[in-house]
């Protein structure tokens, strides 16, 4: 086939091919003119512009297809990355804030129980079934050293998805599932009493890729747009006797850019400032006497 000779001299970059991922992935790769066209049920697409093949997999698969090395480049989310034992195969380059979410252990409100040593010796269902087994490993043996009992396992039980029907359904004790707002989990009649771990979708790189140029590139890209996002660009006038408080309230990246006007006495200042804090930023400003206050969104950026 014409798109499998072409691979070997490609970087390969695997996206989840469907799910809470997918979406967010394909806005990212636009942002970083990553161009491509996939063609209707092909799992391979070629980049345009680039020497590289988007593979599309299962998000559970991508970590351990970079921490193998078969593919040089990967987003996936951070529980993935552990469910696959991969944290020490892979180089986490970027957390790409999108996918975020906590895996947690849950349990039902009515009449289940209280903390995660009341679980001992009971069945937990899980699609996590390797986070889950090492947790529940250590819980096991620290209730059995604390009661001075031989250790009682707890039982594991694999399922899919629709994890928070599995207590409804008869089938466990608990369950291990990722929580996002809570909808889900407080619909099934559940509630979490411990989190495990805290994830998000992350850019991996295979320890040796085979095309090392080309990672840096494609990371650095995603990383312009990841901090395009993240920050905005504000523009002030300000007497010179204030600038140095200014600078504080808008210390950018590296430094502000200062320019002098035509009144010796004041500067304009730029700067790149966190999106999630502006308001309170400007608020600031406005208190120190900065006038003229202009904020603009960065299309894109190197940083
Ligand atoms: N509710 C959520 N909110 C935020 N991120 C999530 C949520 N659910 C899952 N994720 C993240 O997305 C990753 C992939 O989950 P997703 O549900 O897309 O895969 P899946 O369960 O294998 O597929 P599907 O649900 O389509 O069968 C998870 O490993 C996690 O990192
Ligand atoms: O806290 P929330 O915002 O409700 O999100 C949590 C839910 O999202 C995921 O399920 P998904 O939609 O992927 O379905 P699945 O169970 O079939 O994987 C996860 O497995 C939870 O069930
Ligand atoms: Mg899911």
């Amino acid at each position: 086939m014409e798109l499998i000779k072409d691979l070997p001299d490609r970087l390969l970059f695997a996206v989840p091919k469907k799910g809470r991922l997918h979406s967010s992935c394909l806005s990212l790769l636009e942002g970083a003119e990553i161009q491509f066209h996939r063609k209707n049920r092909l799992d391979i697409a070629l980049v345009k512009n680039l020497p590289i093949a988007l593979v599309f997999l299962p998000a559970g698969d991508i970590a351990k297809f970079v921490g193998e090395g078969n593919v040089d480049l990967g987003i996936t989310g951070q529980d993935m990355v552990a469910e696959a034992r991969a944290e020490d195969k892979v180089t986490e380059i970027l957390e790409l804030g999108f996918g975020k979410c906590r895996l947690c252990v849950q349990v039902p409100v009515k009449g289940g129980p209280t903390k995660v040593e009341d679980l001992v010796g009971k069945r937990i269902a899980t699609s996590f079934e390797g986070i889950s087994g090492k947790f529940f490993n250590e819980v096991d043996a620290r209730v059995a050293a604390a009661n001075g009992t031989p250790e009682k396992k707890t039982e594991l039980v694999f399922v899919s998805g629709s994890v928070e029907a599995a207590c409804a359904l008869g089938l466990a004790d608990g369950i291990v599932d990722l929580v996002e707002s809570g909808e889900t989990m407080q619909a099934a009649g559940l509630h979490d009493i411990v989190t495990i771990l805290s994830s998000q979708a992350v850019l991996i790189a295979s320890k040796k890729p085979k095309h090392p140029e080309l990672v840096q590139t494609i990371a650095g890209r995603i990383k312009g747009v990841i901090a395009a996002q993240k920050y905005v660009y504000i523009n002030y006038n300000i007497e010179r006797k204030n600038l140095k408080e200014a600078s504080t309230i808008t210390p950018g990246r590296q430094a502000p850019t200062v320019s002098p006007l035509e009144n010796p006495e004041w500067v304009a200042v730029s700067s790149m400032v966190l999106k999630n804090n502006v308001a309170k930023t400007m608020d600031d400003l406005e208190a120190i006497g900065a006038c003229d206050i202009l904020l603009f969104a960065i299309q894109n950026c190197r940083v």
